[in-house]
């Protein structure tokens, strides 16, 4: 299947056979060991991609361009994506959402979580959703918010040399509008660890006032689960 536009017709993720993921991985995801990011390298092409790649989408949800722009622009993502594809590697090998070394873990999918420390127990540090975030009326859309709890409490609740786990449920409270545009704080910590199941908090502030706290329950995989 391919979209309605013949210009640029783009193939769904099903039928493109570049978008293979290869053979599945148990527990193969990266680990984490420490929240100090280590500086940044000298020269880091992915890094200056991936954060003008962020910056793009929010100009992207802020611009009404004209029809010629966004021709151009049509054209311009058709001319990358075919210049991507046959550069597709496995999972495995991907570089998007591995690069546990960058702010954001190299990803645009989760709002960037700014990391100002973390230990064993717990990790802060501060968000800013941009306007590719925005729900209506200033304020970010409801899903974009456990889409961040799952990222904090994920990485947390799989760090400090823990073994591979996957949530089993992430229950989030919607406390008072959250701004698109403000730099807000962000908390996670653990509330207990028994056997398999771990239980972390997190809660999203701007400024004193609460804007959405959620509580996960995040299940050690054994051996052989994906
Ligand atoms: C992708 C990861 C990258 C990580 C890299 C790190 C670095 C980068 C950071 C990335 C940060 C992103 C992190 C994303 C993390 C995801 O988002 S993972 C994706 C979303 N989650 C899933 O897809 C999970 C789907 N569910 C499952 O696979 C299985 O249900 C689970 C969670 C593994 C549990 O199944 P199970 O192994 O059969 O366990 P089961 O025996 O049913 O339950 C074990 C215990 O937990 C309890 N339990 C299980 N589910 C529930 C529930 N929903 N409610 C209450 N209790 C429950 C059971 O009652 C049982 O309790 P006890 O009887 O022992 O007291």
């Amino acid at each position: 299947m391919t979209s309605v536009n013949e210009k640029h017709p783009v193939p769904s993720p099903i039928d493109d056979p570049t978008l293979g993921l290869g053979s599945a991985e148990p527990g193969g995801f990266p680990q984490v060991d420490s929240w100090t990011l280590p500086a940044a390298p000298e020269d880091d092409p992915y890094g200056d991609m991936v954060a003008n790649l962020r910056s793009f989408l929010d100009h992207v949800a802020a611009a009404k361009p004209d029809n010629a722009t966004v021709a151009e622009l049509a054209g311009d993502l058709a001319a990358w994506r075919a210049r991507l594809a046959p550069m597709s590697v496995s999972e495995r090998e991907q570089v998007f959402a591995h690069r546990t070394d960058l702010p954001g873990r190299g990803q645009t999918m989760s709002p960037n979580f700014a990391i100002e420390g973390g230990d064993r127990d717990g990790v802060w540090g501060t968000v800013t959703y941009g306007r590719y975030y925005l729900g209506g009326n200033g304020a970010v859309h409801g899903g974009a918010i456990p889409l961040l709890f799952d990222e904090v409490l994920g990485r947390l609740a799989n760090s400090a040399g823990r073994s591979p786990c996957r949530t089993a449920y992430l229950h989030t409270d919607f406390r008072a509008i959250t701004p698109v545009g403000r730099q807000l704080s962000v908390r996670g910590w653990f509330v207990s660890e028994e056997g398999r199941k771990r239980v972390v908090r997190a809660e999203l502030k701007d400024g004193d006032t609460l804007c959405a706290e959620a509580e996960g329950l995040f299940v050690a995989l054994n051996p052989g689960q994906p």
